[in-house]
Order: C-alpha cells, then sequence, then structure tokens
C-alpha cells in the first residue's frame, strides 16, 4: 500500500513507537536516520512546524506527531488494530497516551534531571503521575488485553527509558514495590521479540542521556 518512510533518530522514543506500530501491522519501510544537530532539508520540508522527528510519508504525504501518526497507521492498516473499537475505551486510551506524555514521560525525565532542593520535589511530582499509570495498568497483560495496542506503545519507552534515567542519576524512579503492576506489563512487553528487536542499545542511550542532562543542567545553571 505505497511507499512507506520514517524520518527518525534511534534513540527517540517516539520513534521507536512508530516502528513498533509499522512492525505490529508488517508494514515495510524504510528509515531515513536523522542527525539532529544538523537537520535535515527533508525534516524542514515535511514538518515545518515542529521540526522534529519522528515524521511518517506514505505514499509522498507526511504525518507529524507519534500519536497522530500511530492513529493514522492504524487506520491505513487495519490489520492487528491498536485502538480498542469501542469508542469509549478508543477514547479513554487516547487520554492515558496523552496523560502519559505530557505527565509520566516528562515527569520522569524532569527528575532525572533535577538537583538538589527541586530533586525531591520532582521525584514526588513523577511518582504521583506514575501512580494514575499504574493503576489504569492494573490486573492487564497489555493495556488493552490480551495483545499490544496503542497505549502500550506510547508507554512502551518505560522500561528501558526509565532505566536509563535511573542509572544517569543512580536513583530509583519506578520501585517494584511501589508499581507492581507497571513492573509486571514490562516485563510482557519486553518478552515481545518484535519490541526488543527496534530498541537502541542500553549503552548508547545511557551515553545520550548523560550528555544531553549534563547540557541542560549547565543552562539552567547558567539562568542562574
Ligand atoms: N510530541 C512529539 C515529540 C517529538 C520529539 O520531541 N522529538 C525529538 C527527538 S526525541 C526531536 O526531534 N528533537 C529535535 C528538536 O527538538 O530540535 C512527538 O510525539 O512526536
Amino acid at each position: 500500500m505505497g511507499e512507506v518512510k520514517v524520518i527518525g533518530s534511534t534513540k527517540s522514543l517516539f520513534c521507536t513507537r512508530i516502528e513498533w506500530a509499522l512492525k505490529l501491522k508488517g508494514v515495510e519501510y524504510e528509515y531515513l536516520n536523522e542527525d539532529l544537530k544538523n537537520k535535515s532539508p527533508t525534516l524542514l520540508k515535511y514538518n515545518p512546524v515542529h521540526k522534529k522527528v519522528p515524521v511518517l510519508l506514505h505514499d509522498g504525504k507526511s504525518i507529524a506527531e507519534s500519536l497522530v501518526i500511530l492513529e493514522y497507521i492504524d487506520e491505513v492498516w487495519t490489520q492487528n488494530p491498536l485502538l480498542p473499537q469501542d469508542p469509549y475505551q478508543r477514547t479513554i486510551s487516547r487520554f492515558w497516551a496523552k496523560f502519559s506524555d505530557e505527565k509520566v514521560l516528562l515527569g520522569s525525565f524532569g527528575a532525572c534531571k533535577a538537583q538538589g532542593e527541586e530533586k525531591q520535589k520532582a521525584v514526588e511530582s513523577a511518582h504521583e503521575s506514575q501512580a494514575f499509570l499504574e493503576k489504569e495498568i492494573e490486573g492487564k497483560k497489555y493495556s488493552g488485553g490480551e495483545s499490544i495496542g496503542y497505549l502500550d506503545l506510547t508507554i512502551g519507552w518505560i522500561p528501558l527509558w526509565i532505566s536509563v534515567m535511573e542509572e544517569v542519576d543512580e536513583m530509583k524512579l519506578i520501585e517494584t514495590e511501589k508499581f507492581p503492576f507497571l513492573h509486571k506489563w514490562s516485563q510482557n512487553f519486553m518478552e515481545t521479540p518484535l519490541i526488543r528487536e527496534c530498541l537502541p542499545s542500553g549503552e548508547a542511550l545511557l551515553e545520550h542521556f548523560h550528555t544531553t542532562i549534563s547540557f541542560l543542567r549547565s543552562l539552567e545553571a547558567n539562568k542562574q
């Protein structure tokens, strides 16, 4: 069904979720690896608004923003549905996906980056958001039941990226005892070979995070 390309960056969790979706659907694609320090004319042409990856190119049409891309993929390739069929459940999945990007992801990253007096507050705030997700995932193998769906792909960054954030700052962000369901869910998710196949190496990610966090901290230090 037409040519599919992903403009992405292998260390970006937003891009990994697109690769997971395409693989689950059995869609062949070409990966255009972007150097985010020196953005290509192709990226600027196809995502002039945000200038960010991922961008999906399908038959020359471009779609940006990973959650929007996931919905497009699910509508165009209807095999192995990602979103629930029921309109209410579908909406609820979108709610939690938005919540986990806006609160859980940014909160966890903020906790990893914070230093000094800010640290404790940032970790508590991240835990507050994670606790809502823990409740939503409680007792479920995957978010939508027995197969991996839209919300699983959205929160799919948790197992690897959280462990990297924890290692960068030698702290615990999601303790097993506090978040048993997120832990169980992470294990189930990571057991799938297709999921592991698309992940960047933990070492490369750790190095990338060290550099990014140090850079962001130095920016903040200069502001003060
Ligand atoms: N909300 C966007 C976030 C995408 C995003 O932040 N991409 C990062 C890579 S992880 C990026 O392209 N950064 C380049 C920049 O900000 O200049 C999505 O879901 O696609």
